[in-house]
Order: structure tokens, then C-alpha cells, then sequence
């Protein structure tokens, strides 16, 4: 976001829709967490059942999140049609009636690597990186503007490729992974697009001045931010050089 705000946008046309849509998807091309070395080697098989298992025991925070973020972004809509369209987000994380949900099938994957419900749901083994990285997004949507705050859900626009990868390297690598465990990501194939089409379509109907273009792009790339700073977390803490922040899950410890 910073280096839009030095620049003064006013008095400058907006761009029109396909190039504006254009930048938004050069953000990603140019750094959406698939091109991490932290991916590269989950998805690659070259990561051990500890390491995938810190990754699992992170990204949880990142799923209890999303809801968090979503609910926070409803509470601001005075909009009752786009409360309805938004709403089934939620339900798909947290579910809804007999259907668990993301964060359900989430555990189901963290089951498989050895840890307690308790302890994954806690988040207290969770670096502090991924804690203030998470938190740094349901802030964004409570603070900035509604259209760049829908704009920072647009990095799902890249996601069913890297869900596609992997759950076919995961699959393929590790002997702890099936498809049951996989759900999360199958599922997603399906929701992610559904709702990386709506948000694009109103970030490119609702954001009218270059100012607001610029700064619908800016949330991407913080999105992006986001999503690198866990990985580059992860990858310090179990990968090399394998520094642990106090506090943090050890391998081999008890998770309880
Ligand atoms: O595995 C991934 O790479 C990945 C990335 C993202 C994303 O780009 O934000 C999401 C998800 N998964 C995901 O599963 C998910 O539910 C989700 C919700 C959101 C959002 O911003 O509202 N992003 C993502």
C-alpha cells in the first residue's frame, strides 16, 4: 500500500475496465504465494511429515481467520443484497447445519498429522508471524475503504491453481496424506472461484476514480504480503535455519 500513497492520483483518468483488471491480475503473476520456496517444496514432496505438519498447525490461524475478516467486512454493509451475496462465506468456513465446513475439514488434515483438536484450535503453537499476519488482514477489512477491502479477497482469483498442485503433489508425496485429508482443498476448487468472480466484478464496477484503482490494486498486493509472511515464516522456523520462536511448536513435543 505504501508506495501508492505518495502518489497523487487526482485529476488522473481511470483506467479502463480490462486494463484495471489486468493490474489486479499482474499482482499475482508477479507475487502470489505460489512462487514461495516454502510451496515449492510442500508441493514437491521434499518437506518431512514434521514440517508439513507446522504448516498445517499455521495455516489454521489463517482459516479461523478468514471467517473473523469476513464478519468483521458484513458488520460495515449497509448494502442488504451484498450482505447476502457475502454471507455464505462464513457458512463455508465455519458451516452450517450438518455441514462442518472448511475449518472442520481443516482439522481433518491436522488429525492426520498427530495433533489434538485443543491444541491446533488454541493456536498457541502458532509463530507470532502468523499471528500478526492474519490479525494484520481482518484489520484491513475493518479499516479501509469497502471496495479495497472486497479487493483484498482477489488473490483467491490464483488460488484453484495452487489448490490444484497441491493436492496432486501432496497426494503423490506423502504417505500421511489421502483424499479425506485433501477435502479442504477439493472444495475449494468449486467455492474459490464462485467468489473471486463476484468480488471481481464488483471491484471493477465500484471503484470509479484512479485513486480507488490504485488502491483496490494495493490491497492485493498487501494480500499478498500476507500470504509470503507466513510462508517466510514457516520456512525460517522449521526449514533453515530452523529457528523456533519461544513458544512455538517443536517437533516431537506434546501437543496437548
Ligand atoms: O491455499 C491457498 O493458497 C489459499 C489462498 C487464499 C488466498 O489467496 O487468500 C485463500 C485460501 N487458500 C482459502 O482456502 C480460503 O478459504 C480463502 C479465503 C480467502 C479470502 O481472502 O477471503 N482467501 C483464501
Amino acid at each position: 500500500m505504501n508506495e501508492i500513497v505518495a502518489i497523487d492520483w487526482r485529476g488522473v483518468a481511470p483506467l479502463p475496465r480490462d486494463e484495471f483488471e489486468a493490474a489486479i491480475r499482474a499482482v499475482g503473476a508477479e507475487r502470489y504465494h505460489n512462487k514461495h520456496e516454502f510451496h515449492k517444496l510442500l508441493h514437491g514432496g521434499k518437506l518431512n511429515k514434521d514440517q508439513v505438519a507446522a504448516w498445517a498447525l499455521n495455516r489454521y490461524c489463517y482459516q479461523e481467520a478468514v471467517p473473523r475478516k469476513d464478519a468483521a467486512f458484513m458488520s460495515r454493509v449497509h448494502d442488504r443484497e451484498l450482505r447476502r451475496e457475502w454471507i455464505h462465506r462464513i457458512h463455508d468456513h465455519d458451516g452450517l447445519g450438518e455441514e462442518g465446513g472448511g475449518i472442520e475439514r481443516w482439522l481433518v488434515l491436522t488429525d492426520a498429522l498427530g495433533f489434538s483438536r485443543d491444541y491446533v484450535t488454541s493456536r498457541r503453537g502458532a509463530l507470532p508471524a502468523t499471528k500478526f499476519a492474519v490479525e494484520a488482514y481482518v484489520r484491513f477489512v475493518v479499516e479501509q475503504p469497502l471496495v479495497v477491502a472486497v479487493a483484498s479477497s482477489l488473490t483467491e482469483l490464483f488460488a484453484p491453481s495452487i489448490h490444484r498442485e497441491r493436492i496432486v503433489g501432496m497426494l503423490e508425496s506423502y504417505d500421511f496424506v489421502d483424499d479425506q485429508v485433501m477435502a479442504y482443498f477439493k472444495r475449494r476448487l468449486t467455492q474459490a472461484p464462485r467468489d473471486s468472480e463476484f468480488a471481481l466484478g464488483y471491484v471493477l464496477d465500484n471503484a470509479k476514480t484512479r485513486a480507488e484503482q490504485e488502491a483496490c490494486v494495493g490491497a492485493v498486493r498487501f494480500k499478498c504480503d500476507v500470504l509470503w509472511a507466513q510462508l517466510d515464516a514457516l520456512h525460517h522456523a522449521y526449514v533453515t535455519p530452523g529457528l523456533i520462536p519461544p513458544g512455538a511448536w517443536r517437533p516431537g513435543e506434546a501437543n496437548v
